[in-house]
């Protein structure tokens, strides 16, 4: 199934994964400052991105098999998460952003607010880890792109490509998808099309929020 919408919305998911923003990284001509707001708006998100993955994980406990694993794919993530905090305050007090003066641009708010809809007990595990696999692929396709062999990518950029876009977090996104290809066979035809609805949203967002750091809202 996620081949099928992958190859059907293509022109967004293209628009989600090389963005200006990731060209411009590739090419080495990045605008410091354009790297410095996403940044900062990113560090929103993340914090906003651990109650969602709480979410996940309690309806992977709910509704999985054991044998499946789920709950251990989805641990590794919080356990990612935790890590990329981290990263984030180590990387912005080296390009002296202050996290604790940042505000939220419009673009962030309404896709932090997306993200905390989707942790209601309503939304059916299918529909949330179809947003939580989209939203990571995103992140792994676009700066893996900036490590490949051709790529300008400035060394103080490197980390931050790395972050996303080496091979174990490959791996990661890539055990998502078999979850959500798994949830989707077994899903009823409303739990398909809210499922898709909701990854076309994901990949809106994320151009949205590309967009903030050229001085979108
Ligand atoms: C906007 C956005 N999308 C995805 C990721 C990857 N966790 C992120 N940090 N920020």
């Amino acid at each position: 199934m996620t081949e099928t919408w992958l190859r059907k919305h293509r022109l967004l998911y293209v628009g989600a994964t090389r963005h200006s923003l990731i060209h411009a990284i590739r090419d080495g001509n990045i605008d410091i400052s354009a790297f410095k707001t996403w940044l900062g708006q990113d560090y929103i998100f993340v914090r906003a991105f651990v109650p969602f993955i709480a979410s996940v994980l309690i309806k992977a406990w709910k509704e999985s098999n054991d044998r499946d694993n789920d709950v251990e794919v989805i641990l590794g993530g919080v356990s990612a998460l935790n890590d990329e905090i981290s990263w984030f305050k180590k990387e912005a007090s080296k390009w002296g952003v202050q996290l604790s003066n940042i505000v939220p641009q419009k673009a962030n708010q309404e896709y932090c607010r997306f993200l905390e809809s989707l942790t209601s007990p309503e939304v059916e595990y299918t529909v949330a880890i179809v947003a939580f696999w989209a939203i990571e692929t995103v992140y792994q396709e676009s700066f893996a792109h900036c490590l490949e062999e051709d790529s300008k990518t400035a060394p103080e950029l490197k980390e931050t490509c790395q972050r996303w876009g080496n091979q174990g977090f490959a791996e990661y996104c890539n055990s998502l998808r078999k979850i959500a290809d798994r949830q989707l066979e077994n899903a009823s035809d409303d739990a398909i099309t809210k499922a898709e609805a909701t990854f076309l949203q994901v990949l809106e967002y994320e151009v949205e929020f590309w967009n903030m750091s050229h001085g979108g809202t």
